[in-house]
């Protein structure tokens, strides 16, 4: 009898191996189109690429060369003569929040990685110090002088994809593509990170609470905590004149330090995780630190996509757009590839560069001047983490952000001169111009012009000028790029998508509107783990997690009482705020587990030293599935099965290794994460991440 238990045990324990291993085989090779989406694939052409040899040079390389019989002005020429603006005017309807939250977001979708070092490969040329074109260095020309004595400014190109396309065409499959480094889903990687090893260098594994982990150096005035520091210290970012360093942040997106507000909304976002992984270890006392953390990440993840599409995406494109490109959601398409594409992250959302402030002001609890941290102008807020420590939190620019309005978007004032003549890029020691870089890197990346992406949305051609003062708000700018570029097919498309008309209730012209709303579609329609496609959710969650906004973050993890009900609204202090008393909050209950009858039979199984397990349920048994931290070996039953009354083993245990092994973890290749919902058990409601995601 004994012996027909046990063999039944290990059976079923076998069996139970194999069948999780091929789920998650079978999940990774069977999926129509596993690497879609992914973190290091290629951003994908929505129309082929243009280079000037049809394959890897990008336009303006040869000087001398010809399109429609002109050659392309230089970028910085066109930066002076169009795009630079001393003054800005106001939004009247949106805040500064609203513009954070687009650079926040474009940081989840794409991250574009540029040849690293300055030297070149094959001839040892600096990048830095050279004006030449020689790869990787495509150096962005300069007419004037007083910037600049060498006469450009350095610009490293994307880096190529080691990839050859399925393209139709055999000459498209050897052109050069440029990598997305990061996840193109909106899956909250600018929390996370993209890769394993990233990931679990954010966590605190050592509290076993599924937290992240925080700076252990320095607290808000409050006790509030900040991101970590980076490991590499020194660090690059800038230090206060007088004071201790400060080094640069760490976050799941490496540009968390770019700028004060970036940084803050990265602050709230981790404060927020913790929060909600101490309130789900309340509810659901027995989950293990492991269960927390993925369960809390899924949350955050709904909480971004929320945000972006309900409340950012409709304000941005328009409600018109909004419902023509994208409308209501319709399920999980497998069809739809989510990946950015390259004219988007290139061209169409770097729209917001010309949103930007280029003050950004403090403000104090009633929203006045604050009277120790006075306003700052843009470039001072480039990497520079240590005026978050020593100059009172994210309070102050959180305050700001909400408070002040953002920049119009107008044809004839689109960049600040802050952008184009003072900003900063780490590693880089002149000062650059990101209307340039934009212009630059569109020929970088071979983007078709302005007029090929117009028939590609169904826009009409632009054939005279009088055609493009139709599309364009404002005469004048209009005349001056038909001068400078002499045939519209040669405009650049980032140019040309900023000074058309903004359609009604938006803050983008139609085709920005038309690449944006395409693109969003994408992200959310090919997303399986999308929070309202089946299984991800349960309706009683949903519910709540609409009850999510960034007023409602803000509330729950900073010191400010009072916001506006939607802080991308622009609203008067304090006519326009309410008590956060009164800012819905979703709570947690939809989330709180019965424990299975399984679970009261066999008590819930031991926590290991060094390790975790995560619930599971498989053809009706409950399983605990063990796996060690890195650095540790598992010893003994991976997977412990209850059969009504015990445990069918010991739980394994995790012994340290000097040199991890290559134990056989399936996070590698699909992450499996089963919470057992009230209804079934055998039903796997909270599988939360798949290996395109990481
Ligand atoms: C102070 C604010 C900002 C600064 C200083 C900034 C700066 C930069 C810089 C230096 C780049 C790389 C340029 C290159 O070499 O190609 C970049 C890329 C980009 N920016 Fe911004 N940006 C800001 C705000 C925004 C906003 C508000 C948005 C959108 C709403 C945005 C969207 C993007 C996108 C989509 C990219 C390309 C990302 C990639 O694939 O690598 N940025 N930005
Ligand atoms: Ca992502």
């Amino acid at each position: 009898m004994t012996f027909w238990r046990k063999t039944n045990d290990s059976v079923m324990h076998t069996l139970f191996c194999i069948a999780v291993f091929l789920d998650a085989l079978l999940d990774f090779f069977f999926r129509q189109n596993p690497l879609w989406g992914a973190a290091n694939t290629p951003l994908v052409r929505w129309l082929p690429a243009e280079y000037e040899d049809g394959e890897t040079e990008p336009k303006g390389w040869n000087q001398g060369r010809l399109y429609n019989g002109f050659q392309l002005p230089l970028p910085r020429e066109v930066s002076r003569k169009i795009l630079r603006s001393s003054s800005k005017e106001k939004d009247d309807v949106y805040s500064q929040l609203l513009v954070e939250w687009g650079q926040y977001i474009a940081h989840d979708i794409s991250f574009t990685p540029q040849s690293s070092g300055s030297a070149t490969f094959s001839t040892g040329v600096d990048c830095l110090a050279t004006c030449e074109n020689v790869h990787p260095c495509f150096p962005i020309q300069i007419d004037d002088t007083e910037c600049s004595a060498q006469g450009c400014m350095p610009f490293f190109r994307s880096i190529p994809a080691c990839y050859i396309s399925s393209a139709r065409h055999v000459g498209q499959a050897v052109q050069r593509q440029q990598l997305n480094a990061i996840t193109s889903f909106l899956d909250a990687s600018v929390v996370y990170g993209h890769t394993p090893k990233l990931e679990t260098s954010l966590r605190d594994l050592g509290g076993l609470n599924g937290k992240l982990a925080v700076n252990d150096q320095f607290k808000d005035p409050k006790g509030r905590p900040y991101l970590p520091f980076v490991a590499t210290l020194p660090s690059a970012c800038r230090q206060d004149p007088q004071g201790e360093r400060v080094e640069c942040f760490s976050a799941g997106d490496s540009r968390v330090n770019e700028g004060l507000p970036l940084t803050t909304l990265h602050t709230l976002w981790l404060r927020e995780h913790n929060r909600i992984a101490e309130a789900l270890k309340n509810i659901n006392g027995h989950w293990s630190p492991e269960t927390i953390y993925q369960e809390t990440r899924k949350i955050i993840g709904a909480l971004h996509q929320i945000i972006t599409m309900r409340d950012y995406v409709p304000k941005i494109i328009g409600p018109e757009s909004f419902e023509h490109y994208i409308g209501p959601f319709e399920g999980y398409d497998p069809t739809m590839d989510p990946s950015a594409s390259n004219v988007f992250a290139t061209a169409a959302f770097r729209f917001g560069h010309t949103t930007i402030s280029p003050i950004l002001r403090r403000l104090n609890e009633s929203f006045q001047k604050h009277e120790h941290f006075p306003h700052l102008r843009l470039h001072n807020t480039f990497f520079s983490p240590w005026r978050i420590v020593k100059e009172g939190g994210i309070e102050p620019i959180l305050r700001g952000i909400i408070g002040s309005a953002a920049s119009a978007h107008s044809a004839d004032m689109m960049l600040s001169e802050e952008l184009t003549e003072t900003l900063v890029v780490l590693n880089v020691p002149q000062h650059l111009d990101l209307a340039s870089l934009n212009l630059q890197r569109g020929r970088d990346h071979a983007l078709p012009g302005y007029n090929d992406w117009r028939t590609f949305c169904g826009l009409k051609t632009i054939k005279t000028l009088d055609d493009f003062k139709e599309v364009v708000r404002d005469d004048s700018v209009a005349k001056k790029i038909f001068k400078i570029y002499k045939h519209p097919d040669n405009i650049d498309v980032w140019l040309g998508g900023l000074v058309e008309n903004m359609l009604p209730g938006s803050r983008t012209g139609p085709l920005f509107a038309c690449l944006i709303g395409k693109q969003m579609k994408a992200h959310r329609d090919g997303d399986r783990f999308w929070w309202e496609a089946e299984g991800v959710f349960t309706q009683q969650q949903k519910a709540e997690l609409l009850k999510g906004s960034l007023s409602q973050i803000i509330c729950d993890n900073t010191d400010i009482r009072e916001v506006p009900p939607d802080s991308f609204r622009l609203r008067k202090y304090p006519s326009g705020h309410i008590s956060c008393d009164c800012i819905q909050s979703m709570t947690l209950e939809a989330w709180r587990e019965e424990k299975s009858q399984d679970l009261e039979q066999c008590g819930t199984p031991r926590t290991i030293k060094n390790g975790d397990f995560i619930l599971s349920s498989l053809s009706g048994k409950l399983v605990a599935q063990y796996s060690c931290y890195h650095g540790f070996k598992l010893r003994g039953a991976a997977a412990i099965v209850c059969d009504g009354k015990q445990w069918s083993d010991q739980p394994p245990q995790c012994t340290n290794v000097n040199h991890p092994p290559m134990s056989l973890n399936l996070s590698g290749i699909a992450k499996l994460h089963f919470i057992i919902p009230k209804s079934s058990k055998k039903h796997k409601a909270g599988r939360t991440l798949n290996a395109t995601h990481f």
